[in-house]
C-alpha cells in the first residue's frame, strides 16, 4: 500500500498510454475469502479490497503479489490461478489483475489495513468493496461454493 518505488506505468511523451497494473490476491481458506479494509487515501479509506498493490518497475506481477502480501499481511503466499483478465479500475487505463493465493507461512495481520475479514459465500457482500472489485467478487463467489 505504501512506498515510493518506481512503478511499471509507461510514462512519458504524448500518445503513450499510461497503464498502472494493480495485483490482487484472492486468498481463500476453508471456503472463505480474505478481505482487507483500506486505511488510506481518504477517498478510499473504509472500502474493502483484495490485498495487493501496484507492480514495481522490473518486477513480475506474481512477485509483486508475494511482496504486497508480505508487506500488508505479514504472510508468505504462493500464487495460484489467475482469476479473469484485466479488471478495469476507476475509468482510466489502470487495471486490476487477480490471482488466487495460498498462505504458506504466517497468519494474516492488518499491518497496513484497518481490518481484515474472512468472508464466507453468504457474507461476501456484507462489506463495501471498492467499485472496481465487484465483478471480481462476483466471480470469486463461484469459487467459494
Ligand atoms: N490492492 C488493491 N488495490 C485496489 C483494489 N481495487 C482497487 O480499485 N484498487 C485500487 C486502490 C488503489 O487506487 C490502487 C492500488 O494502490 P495501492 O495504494 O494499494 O498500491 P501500492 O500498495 O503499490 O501503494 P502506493 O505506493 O501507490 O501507495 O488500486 C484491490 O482489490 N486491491
Amino acid at each position: 500500500m505504501m512506498g515510493t518505488r518506481p512503478r511499471s506505468a509507461r510514462a512519458g511523451r504524448s500518445g503513450v498510454v499510461l497503464i498502472v497494473v494493480v495485483v490482487g490476491a484472492a486468498i481463500i481458506r476453508a471456503g472463505r475469502l480474505l478481505a482487507a479494509q483500506r486505511a488510506e487515501p481518504a477517498h478510499l479509506a473504509g472500502g474493502w479490497e483484495l490485498p495487493g498493490g501496484k507492480v514495481d518497475a522490473g518486477e513480475s506481477e506474481t512477485d509483486a503479489l508475494i511482496r504486497e502480501c508480505y508487506e500488508e499481511l505479514g504472510v508468505k503466499v504462493r500464487p495460484g490461478a489467475r482469476i479473469g483478465g484485466d479488471w478495469p479500475l476507476g475509468g482510466g487505463d489502470d487495471v486490476l489483475r487477480v490471482w488466487t493465493a495460498e498462505i504458506v507461512e504466517g497468519e494474516p495481520r492488518a499491518l497496513e489495513h484497518l481490518a481484515l475479514r474472512w468472508l464466507g459465500p453468504s457474507e461476501l457482500y456484507e462489506v463495501s468493496w471498492l467499485p472496481g472489485d465487484l465483478p471480481v467478487i462476483d466471480l470469486l463467489h463461484d469459487h467459494l461454493r
